[in-house]
């Protein structure tokens, strides 16, 4: 067997003791490109060695060199080329801006900064040429610092699937019902009362975000920064006891005539400009779209991809809208760590980590 390349990037984890961070870790652990050199979380974890710091809720083993790295506090300085950030919003706002200003390129999970004029938004597949805001962003501080952001977890699975339909026909209107995983309020997240053969028809903030971030993410960059696509989302957003997957009922009213047949076919032969790109934790397909009746469902399809997949079905006439269907994505993994994950290879793809080969 041949030996595989040595990886090039060395990465740093923010947060990475939490949920997300564990997901970082997992993820990065082998990767052919990151390395994992520090890892940073609160004053209650810095000091112990990150095995001890992290209860590990991961379904793989710990990789033994990253489970013997001493955890850092935010104020740590590693030499990385990329730092991943899986922080608790209450802190991620203030802490990447302090990384961007040191100059770090900080590839972000959480939503303090995915709105702001000068960030990208990013879904790879969906608009890499937003990636070019990082050429705007000033941090007042050392040259190079950036923050990039993916989005929230149900909206990444929405834009995704709205994006071939965009292109084809326009979507002027959206309104989508989501049934979200436990795993996505975090550990230990929803109490076992609350979460048990049981809805909640609430998650703070969550009916707001598909809105605004759906329209930043399929808007177009100009000179002006991003104008949002004129398109009208209403959510409304549901917790299920379901571990992961977030599936998300979907109603869609196009700019231009077309039926279900014409947008399962927009959606099925949608490739994506990552297509050809060999970046490692890209998809073979962005999308899977299903025929049969009973599908997508998250226990059968959320790991389609390494979970990097979103999966789509159902796609039926509607008399109200026009057109629906069903989307499912991994909340952890292409609606978190995996999404950022992508970002930072599509950076490097792009010569924008320093030492990176495009
Ligand atoms: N869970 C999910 O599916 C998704 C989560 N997100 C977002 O990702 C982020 C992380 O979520 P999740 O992993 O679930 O959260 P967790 O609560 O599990 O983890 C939070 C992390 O932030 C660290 N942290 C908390 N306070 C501080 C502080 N004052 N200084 C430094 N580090 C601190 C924690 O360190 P310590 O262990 O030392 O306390 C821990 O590493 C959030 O912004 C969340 O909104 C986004 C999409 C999906
Ligand atoms: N609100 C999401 C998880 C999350 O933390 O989202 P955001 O990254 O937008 O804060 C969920 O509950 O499933």
């Amino acid at each position: 067997m041949p030996t595989p390349p040595a990886p090039t990037l060395r990465a740093a984890i923010l947060g990475a003791t939490g949920a997300v961070g564990q997901t970082f870790v997992r993820l990065l652990a082998g990767h052919p490109q990151f390395e994992v050199v520090s890892l940073v979380a609160s004053e209650r974890s810095a000091g112990k060695p990150y095995r001890e710091a992290a209860r590990w809720l991961q379904a793989e083993p710990l990789d033994e060199r990253i489970g013997g790295l001493v955890v850092e506090g935010v104020d740590a300085a590693p030499d990385a080329d990329v730092v991943f950030s899986g922080l608790d919003a209450s802190v991620a706002g203030d802490v990447e801006a302090d990384w961007a200003r040191r100059g770090y390129a900080v590839v972000s999970n959480a939503r303090n900064w995915r709105l702001d004029p000068a960030v990208p938004l990013l879904i790879p597949e969906v608009n890499p040429d937003h990636l070019a805001l990082v050429d705007r962003q000033d941090w007042g501080g050392a040259a190079g610092g950036f923050v990039v952001t993916n989005p929230n977890c149900s909206t990444v699975g929405l834009a995704l699937a709205l994006k071939p339909l965009h292109d084809a026909f326009g979507v002027d209107a959206v309104h989508v019902v989501t049934m979200q995983a436990l795993s996505g309020a975090g550990y230990p997240g929803v109490p076992a009362l609350d979460a048990l053969g049981n809805v909640v028809p609430f998650i703070a903030g969550e009916e707001e975000k598909l809105a605004v971030e759906t329209r930043k993410i399929l808007g177009t960059l100009g000179a002006a920064g991003v104008a949002d696509a004129e398109i009208t989302v209403s959510a409304q957003c549901h917790r299920v006891p379901v571990v992961d997957g977030h599936l998300e009922a979907v109603s869609v009213r196009l700019r231009e005539p077309a039926g279900a047949a014409d947008v399962a076919e927009a959606l099925r032969s949608w490739r994506g400009p990552l297509a050809g790109l060999g970046l490692p934790t890209a998809p073979p397909r962005p999308l899977a779209v299903f025929d049969d009746d009973a599908s997508p469902q998250p226990r059968t399809h959320v790991n389609l991809g390494g979970g990097m997949t979103v999966s789509v079905g159902r796609v039926q006439d509607c008399p109200v809208l026009g057109v629906k269907f069903v989307v499912l994505s991994h909340n952890t993994v292409r609606g978190a760590a995996g999404g950022a994950v992508l970002n930072a290879e599509l950076l490097a793809h792009e010569g924008r980590l320093a030492g990176a080969v495009a």
